[in-house]
């Protein structure tokens, strides 16, 4: 990070200031006018106006974009003059690491793996945007303790997801996939034998988080009755009831479905003997990750009846982009799970929808510009939330300092050595675990003084990352 402040300082460029709208946190969020009547002239202030802090040449942040992020979120990094590089599909892991060594940011979401052998690699990279809910795909540890901020978007697709579900409850109820393959294929098939209502019947939700309450209010809407199971004590919504263990939970639900973040705990949650706990005929959805089903034993319940029909849209090994094959080269079971009747697959579109796409865009994206230009960690799901209000152009020879450092003690004391011949306007700092955050706005400093704040900070041994911004 020494050769950012040396950057800094080189360009007489770099000075430029530049006044940005302010942003907000939610994507949604609409900010209103408080009435005439309010305060009206007695309260009339000056208002100034935000200055937009910038790291670098605004052209000198890279950033590449996987995984075909939606177009808002494109459109919002592209905005502020940073180069973006934008695929459609994931790469693979070497090429992932000749391309992430080169850039400042990158935003992904389920496809691409951010391991330890990757972020090794990634020696320019300082935030991670995750354009989905999951971040189970980067190893947010050992981001954190290299001073990686990683965001995501925890609940924009969230009403995409149970919407889905919802569809797929009266398609495996009716078994509309194989009427309708069926008729695509010449032949009419007219039977209601084991064709259902879904009103009445009882749908068990496992993990009752933004995902499992929205289904269960939509599920009631339908004349459902709605159980769950979740490891925290949470509130029921309608006439919802939570269940004490997994199992009174499969022996209770005519539908079982899945909503729970992929863990050590979660995997294969849904084996062998919590089919055996199932009620004969059930059914069973998974729209959470690929690993909490334990899938040959699914093959197995359904082959001997005790599954009546599923809905699969997450896998162990997904594919790279569209186009590519789901075969048994992917997933040794691949062949026999395409082969099971009354199962719906879909390519983990849970939360592929105009509208979620488009929010999550603006809400990842406004992160991560939030991030780079003013060093503000509101949503980050590894790294301490710290935020400092920002700099005004009142406030023209500031500069803030971000010292991300390991939690040890007489840190502060150090830094406030290295920051003692500036007035320090406000300084924050807080702790997650083994990293500490620091942001501290100094004032009057000369361009040429940041470099020593800088390599001082460099020097110290807590040190993680420092970053400078003016
Ligand atoms: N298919 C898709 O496109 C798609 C889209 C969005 C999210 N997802 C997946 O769905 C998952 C759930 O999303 P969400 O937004 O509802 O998450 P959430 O964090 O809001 O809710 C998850 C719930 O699971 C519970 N939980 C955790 N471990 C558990 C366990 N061992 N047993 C029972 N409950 C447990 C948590 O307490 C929490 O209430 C995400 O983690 C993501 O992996 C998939
Ligand atoms: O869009 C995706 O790739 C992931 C969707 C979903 O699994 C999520 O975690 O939000």
């Amino acid at each position: 990070m020494a050769t950012q402040a040396q950057d800094i300082v080189g360009s007489p460029n770099r000075l430029a200031r530049v006044v940005s709208h302010s942003l907000s946190i939610s994507p949604t969020a609409t900010f209103h006018s408080p009435p005439s009547s309010f305060g009206g002239a007695q309260l009339t202030r000056t208002i100034t106006a935000p200055k937009q802090l910038k790291p670098f040449d605004t052209q000198d942040i890279k950033i590449l974009l996987l995984e075909n992020v939606n177009q808002s979120g494109r459109d919002i990094l592209a905005a502020q003059g940073y180069q973006v590089e934008a695929l459609k599909t994931s790469l693979p892991e070497d090429q992932l690491i000749e391309k992430i060594r080169q850039v400042h940011v990158i935003g992904i979401r389920s496809k691409t793996k951010l391991s330890e052998k990757v972020l090794r690699e990634a020696k320019n990279l300082i935030v991670v945007g995750c354009f989905c809910i999951g971040t189970n795909q980067v190893d947010l540890d050992y981001a954190a303790r290299h001073g990686i901020a990683v965001f995501n978007s925890p609940f924009a697709n969230s009403r995409s997801v149970a919407e889905l579900v919802i569809a797929e409850i009266i398609t495996l109820a009716r078994q509309l996939g194989d009427r309708s393959n069926e008729l695509h294929r010449g032949t009419w098939n007219k039977v209601s034998s084991k064709c259902w209502e879904i009103r009445g019947k009882t749908l068990g939700i496992i993990g009752y988080g933004h995902i499992g309450s929205q289904l269960s209010v939509l599920a009631e809407a339908m004349g459902m009755s709605v159980i769950y199971y979740d490891i925290l004590n949470l509130m029921a919504l309608g006439t919802a009831k939570q269940m004490p263990t997994l199992s009174a939970l499969l022996n209770d639900a005519d539908f079982v479905t899945c909503h729970v973040p992929e863990l050590p705990e979660t995997k294969n949650m849904i084996g062998a003997d919590q089919f055996e706990q199932m009620k004969q005929g059930s059914y069973l959805i998974n729209a959470s990750r690929g690993t909490v089903v334990d899938i040959p034993a699914l093959i197995n319940a359904s082959r001997n009846g005790k599954i009546a029909g599923s809905a699969l849209d997450v896998y162990p090994s997904e594919p790279g982009g569209n186009g590519d094959y789901f075969t048994n080269d992917l997933n040794p079971w691949a062949e026999d799970l395409r082969s099971l009747k009354n199962i719906i697959l879909t390519p983990h579109i849970g939360g592929s929808t105009e509208e979620a796409q488009r929010a999550i865009g603006v809400e990842v994206g406004e992160a991560l510009v939030r991030y780079v230009n003013s060093g503000v960690t509101l949503g980050s799901v590894n790294l301490p939330e710290v935020n400092l209000r920002s700099l005004t152009m009142d406030e023209p020879n500031h500069a803030r300092v971000i010292y991300v450092h390991h939690n040890v003690p007489g840190v502060l004391r150090k830094v406030n050595e290295i920051l003692g011949d500036h007035n320090v306007d406000k300084q924050i700092t807080d702790n997650k675990g083994d990293v500490a955050y620091l942001m501290a706005d100094i004032s009057d400093v000369r361009p040429g003084q940041i470099k020593e704040i800088s390599d001082s900070l460099e020097a110290l041994s807590s040190r993680i990352m420092t970053r400078i911004l003016y």
